[in-house]
């Protein structure tokens, strides 16, 4: 067996899955660093979101991208998603017991790892998108960015009270949580060069004050040459982001 290394991630929210003051630009005109500032009470590029904030606009207000609420005429899944986003308590509280999160990218482990732990511990095994909206991802993998984050971000708010209610019963193990989202959307969603990447103490790596927290999240790490070989020995096509990942270092930088 290879090594899987671990290390406590960071905690992380996404740059700019909630939508911003309205900002009106010609094509292919940046926004002034004012107009991407967030204005007073949040919900700028990197406010602190609710979840309904962060489901109401777009990864980048100038790009004027649907929503999820926008597009539910287009797509009745998405219309599904937020009316379980709904039944949702806001707030969600921990029970009990501990909750921890398995990160890292595709094929380092996390599925071997969290069974073999949720067994150990006999615990709950949970994943993000949860089970209750995963047979609606491929039609959100194809659609833009912004409502393809919007998705996995509602699945999160989902998930939590799963994790609520689970977690007063015995302990909790997650396959992916906010911080996948939080990365992919980092890494996808920022151009140019990963010293231009928000400072260390930017609110946007910051944990969504509405969202439940877990107790420990760890990041599983294989080396990139062991980790091709495991994705190839799969043989499943490669996902948009594995491709952009092999394409540009950059990415693997930027996400990790
Ligand atoms: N420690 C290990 N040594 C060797 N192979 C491993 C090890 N852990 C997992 N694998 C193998 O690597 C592959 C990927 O593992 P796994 O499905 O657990 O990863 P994952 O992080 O859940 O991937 P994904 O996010 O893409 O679902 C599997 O074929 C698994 O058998
Ligand atoms: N919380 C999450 C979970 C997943 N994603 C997206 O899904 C891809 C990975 O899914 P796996 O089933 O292979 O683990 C990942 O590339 C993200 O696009 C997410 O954004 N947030």
């Amino acid at each position: 067996m290879e090594k899987t290394k671990v290390r406590q991630a960071v905690p992380l929210q996404p740059m700019q899955v909630h939508g911003g003051a309205d900002i009106h630009l010609q094509p292919g005109e940046d926004p002034t660093p004012e107009q991407v500032k967030a204005p007073e009470g949040g919900c700028g590029p990197v406010g602190s979101p609710h979840w309904s904030r962060l489901l109401a606009g777009p990864v980048a207000p100038w790009r004027e991208e649907p929503t999820l609420e926008q597009c539910a005429a287009r797509i009745p899944e998405a219309g599904a998603v937020l009316d379980l986003l709904e039944k949702c308590p806001e707030h969600q509280k921990k029970g009990r017991f501990p909750v921890v999160v398995f990160e890292g990218l595709d094929a380092t482990g996390k599925t071997t790892v969290t069974e073999s732990v949720k067994d150990t511990l006999n615990g709950v095994l949970l994943r993000s998108p949860p089970a209750c909206i995963s047979q609606w991802r491929t039609i959100f993998d194809d659609e833009p960015a912004s409502i393809k984050r919007a998705f996995y971000a509602a699945g999160n708010y989902i998930l939590a009270s799963e994790i609520a209610e689970a977690s007063t019963q015995a302990p909790v193990i997650i396959d992916r949580y906010w911080h996948s989202t939080a990365a992919y959307t980092i890494a996808t969603e920022i151009n140019g060069k990963v010293q231009d990447l928000p400072p260390v103490h930017d609110e946007v790596y910051q944990w969504p004050e509405d969202l439940l927290k877990p107790d420990l999240v760890l990041l599983l790490t294989v080396d990139p040459e062991e980790r091709a070989h495991r994705l190839q020995r799969r043989g499943l096509e490669k996902t948009k982001e594995e491709a952009e990942l092999e394409a540009n270092c950059l990415f693997r930088q930027r996400y990790t």
